[in-house]
């Protein structure tokens, strides 16, 4: 179970972004987080994938508290998570191949078995054809760039995912590749999702369960509205 209990959390101490917001993910489910602009959902989906530290409140992995963010956090609960953002360019090292770019994370935590065998399973479950594998970011669309992404963040095997606005800028043929390629994931490893969006209909199609930022039980601080 992932759970977030009562998170504070923001850019300064003084006022936080995120205040007192309480979400869980059980294993194999798939939870949709709805909210307007600006209210702190990427904040949060930040604190649920161990990227950043809230200033209170407590993230729990199968009832044990995280202690460390980042790279602080041990690493078998940091491969844990599968993170993916909404702006491929923005999370993707532009000197590398498509192929080394799926294969990241493998490389930097020393995993190097059936390497090529890997990122070509993964690359064809988020249909790459080998061809764009040997390209660089600046040779594909965004669309295939996101492709190459959602398989990076499946790389590790990971137990949760965590994709934020995953499709907000792409297609509606890529949109259902991509949700497909997360649906067959999860189907296999019975991971759990959290799912960030504005779209509501792809949100309550996608899920198990679709939560308003309103019922996280998150306080308003004036300026957000929520
Ligand atoms: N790195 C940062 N430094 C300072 N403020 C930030 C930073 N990232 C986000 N913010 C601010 O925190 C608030 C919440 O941003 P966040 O991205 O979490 O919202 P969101 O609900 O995901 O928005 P959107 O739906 O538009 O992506 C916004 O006011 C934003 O300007």
């Amino acid at each position: 179970m992932l759970e977030l209990r009562a998170i504070t959390a923001g850019y300064d101490r003084h006022a936080p972004v995120v205040r007192g917001a309480s979400l869980t993910v059980a294993p194999g489910e798939a939870v949709g987080l709805l909210g307007p602009s600006g209210c702190g959902k990427s904040t949060l989906a930040r604190v649920a994938a161990l990227l950043h530290r809230p200033d209170a409140g407590a993230v729990l992995l199968d009832g044990a508290p995280v202690r460390g963010w980042r790279h602080r956090a041990p690493r078998a609960l940091r491969t844990a998570f599968g993170v993916v953002f909404q702006q491929p360019r923005l999370s993707a090292d532009p000197r590398l191949r498509l192929a080394d770019l799926i294969a990241e994370p493998l490389r930097a935590t020393g995993r190097r078995d059936a390497l090529p065998e890997r990122v070509a399973g993964l690359a064809a479950t988020v249909g790459l054809t080998p061809d764009l594998l040997l390209r660089r970011p600046h040779e594909v669309s965004d669309g295939q760039l996101q492709r190459a992404c959602l398989a990076r963040a499946l790389v590790l095997r990971p137990r949760w995912l965590i994709c934020d606005e995953m499709t907000a800028m792409l297609d509606a043929s890529t949109t259902a590749a991509l949700v497909t390629a997360v649906e067959d994931y999860r189907r296999t490893t019975g991971a759990g999702l959290l799912a960030v969006g504005h779209d509501r209909t792809l949100l309550h199609r996608w899920c198990d369960r679709t939560v308003h930022w309103k019922a996280l039980g998150a306080r308003a601080d004036g300026s957000v509205p929520v």
